[in-house]
């Protein structure tokens, strides 16, 4: 699904409004609706005892507060509307709804100008809930005066129980709406839930605003269609939609041949684990055959644990005969003949707990020079890489070796460590943008909201996970899927999006049978069995 821009939102309503068509006092009403809906459905039974708190600002976004007050004063037990008084600007919408909630006999109206009027307000734990209609996407500065008071006294209230419509107040959709200025954690209102109408904003998928928005659901509002299709954007956010139209269901013909073989050079002496997690994850995730290249030590755990998996154990003591220097406790650089070998190869993921031993740096290098094909990248290749990165000289910097749409996959100190210092979370995501683009390779920027850089310049975002996958493994997983599926002849932006939907999807089921703390990445591997099944 696109990811539409403020500006893009605001253009989508007036085409609407002409197209359907339809008035702008109507579109607020039914986007309002939408949002009632959504509330009346989560209270469930206890609407008729719960009392509301809708703080409404003086544009738009304060209008759908006042519908919403008005929709929900026929079922809840007391409604009462502060309206923040920022600007004389009222849009011709508010003024409208605002009229018609003075009739109404259970809201009971405020206004608030100052500090002062703040402080007559009392909102207690017990069935309270606030509403936050202060600002929408029109925000395009911090606010200040009694805006600001107000988001602050919602905050530092001990009431946490706070709904914001479209978007929480403070925080701006898109760094273009923002005027170069950045939000200020104070002024920025804390939901619990987030209801935004028709796209989901760009903020919403950095990791670093997700205090402020809480859990999010997009509430189709009923926009042209035909119109948001034309529009261009390079955001979207990943959806099963999406998944569905990637994922290549199996015919009854077909043999492991049919399903790829990749090769996975991973693990080192006290991180086996790596290697078994992103090998078992890769025969989970339906390759035909797969071959595994962990140091001497490793070779017997991984045949032992997995035996579905074969071990490359060529030259090892041919290689040990030559040359004394080379241990069985880390990936040592390739014999000729074996680098010949990995030609054949459908793909490769390289990097799960190798370390950064000069020997395995040279082996990384070896790889990258001798083949042509797309392959993963993870961890500790990605710090190889950032040890071997050369501003000055394009032809010694190692980033420049690494085959086009190849996958890279790091998590922010990671990404930190390859391609620099950010000063925004804004910038970061532009950085990504051009770096894919520079490259011609995929970046997963791994984070409790992933974003997947694509070469064309296109980045999806995901919301699939839990934060239980926050936890050692939990890469090495996701790994081990994303070359499974790029050996089984997904492209790479297929086995990208799909390989992190699997990933995500899985860890969600994990958490809902063991919880956010107790699951293991072994569960997921487990759990891509019922998620493809789901597809
Ligand atoms: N998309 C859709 O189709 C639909 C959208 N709808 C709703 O409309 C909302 C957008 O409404 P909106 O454009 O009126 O802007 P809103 O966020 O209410 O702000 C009001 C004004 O505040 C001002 N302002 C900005 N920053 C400021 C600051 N720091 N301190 C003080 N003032 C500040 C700024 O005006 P300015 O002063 O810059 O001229 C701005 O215009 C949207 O979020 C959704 O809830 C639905 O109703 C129907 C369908
Ligand atoms: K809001």
């Amino acid at each position: 699904m696109k990811i539409l821009s403020a500006n893009q939102m605001r253009q989508a309503d007036q085409e609407t409004i002409k197209n359907e068509p339809i008035s702008s006092l109507a579109l607020m009403e039914r986007a309002s609706k939408k949002a009632f809906y959504w509330i009346q459905n989560y209270f469930a039974q206890n609407l008729i005892n719960t009392e509301f708190h809708i703080f409404c600002g003086i544009g738009n976004n304060g209008g759908d507060g006042l519908v919403l007050a008005r929709l929900l004063s026929n079922f809840a037990f007391q409604i009462n509307v502060y309206v923040v008084n920022f600007s004389d600007k009222r849009s011709k919408d508010f003024e409208a709804n605002f009229e018609r909630i003075k009739e109404i006999s259970n809201v009971q109206l405020v206004e608030l100008k100052e500090k002062a009027d703040l402080e007559k307000i009392i909102i207690s734990n017990q069935n309270n809930w606030i509403i936050d209609a202060i600002f929408g996407y029109g925000l395009n500065r911090v606010p200040e005066k009694i805006a600001a008071k107000t988001i602050e006294f919602i905050n530092q209230s001990s009431n946490k129980n706070i709904i914001s419509i479209d978007i929480p107040s403070g925080l701006f959709a898109d760094e273009n709406q923002s005027k170069k200025q950045h939000f200020d954690k104070k002024i920025t209102i804390k939901a619990a839930h987030t209801l935004t109408f028709q796209s989901p904003k760009l903020s919403f998928f950095f990791d670093e605003y997700s205090e402020f928005i809480g859990n999010f659901d997009v509430l189709d509002i009923g926009l042209d269609k035909n119109f948001i299709e034309k529009l261009d954007s390079q955001n979207y956010w990943l959806t099963p939609q999406k998944i569905k139209q990637i994922y290549k269901p199996r015919t009854r013909t077909g043999h492991k041949g049919t399903f790829g073989h990749a090769l996975l050079i991973v693990g080192s002496y006290g991180k086996i684990g790596a290697a078994q997690l992103s090998t078992k994850a890769a025969l989970r995730s339906g390759i035909g055959l797969l071959s595994v290249r962990t140091p001497k030590c490793g070779v017997g755990i991984l045949q032992t644990a997995i035996p579905e998996a074969m071990v490359l154990v060529d030259d090892f003591d041919q290689e040990n005969k030559k040359s004394k220097k080379k241990n069985k406790y880390i990936l040592n650089s390739f014999s000729d003949e074996l680098l010949e070998k990995i030609k054949d190869y459908k793909t490769i993921g390289i990097g799960c707990g190798i370390g950064t031993e000069k020997q395995t740096q040279k082996l990384l290098l070896q790889i990258l020079k001798t083949i042509d094909y797309p392959i993963v990248i993870d961890a500790d290749a990605l710090n190889i890489l950032s040890q071997n990165r050369n501003y000055e000289n394009d032809k010694q910097d190692w980033l420049n070796f690494v085959p086009k749409n190849s996958i890279l996959t790091p998590h922010p100190k990671e990404f930190e460590r390859l391609f620099g210092k950010t000063f925004s979370v804004e910038k970061r995501h532009e950085l990504l943008r051009d770096l894919a683009q520079k490259h011609q390779f995929y970046i997963l920027l791994k984070g409790s909201f992933s974003a997947l850089a694509l070469p064309n310049g296109d980045i999806y975002h995901s919301s699939f996970g839990d934060i239980g996958m926050a936890t050692g493994g939990s890469g090495d997983v996701l790994t081990g899927i994303i070359t499974s599926l790029l050996a089984q002849g997904y492209n790479s932006e297929e086995s990208l999006l799909l390989g992190v939907f699997l990933h995500g999807k899985a860890g969600e089921l994990a958490a809902k049978n063991k919880s956010s703390e107790a699951m293991l990445p072994s569960d997921l591997i487990e759990n891509i069995c019922t998620i493809f099944k789901l597809i």
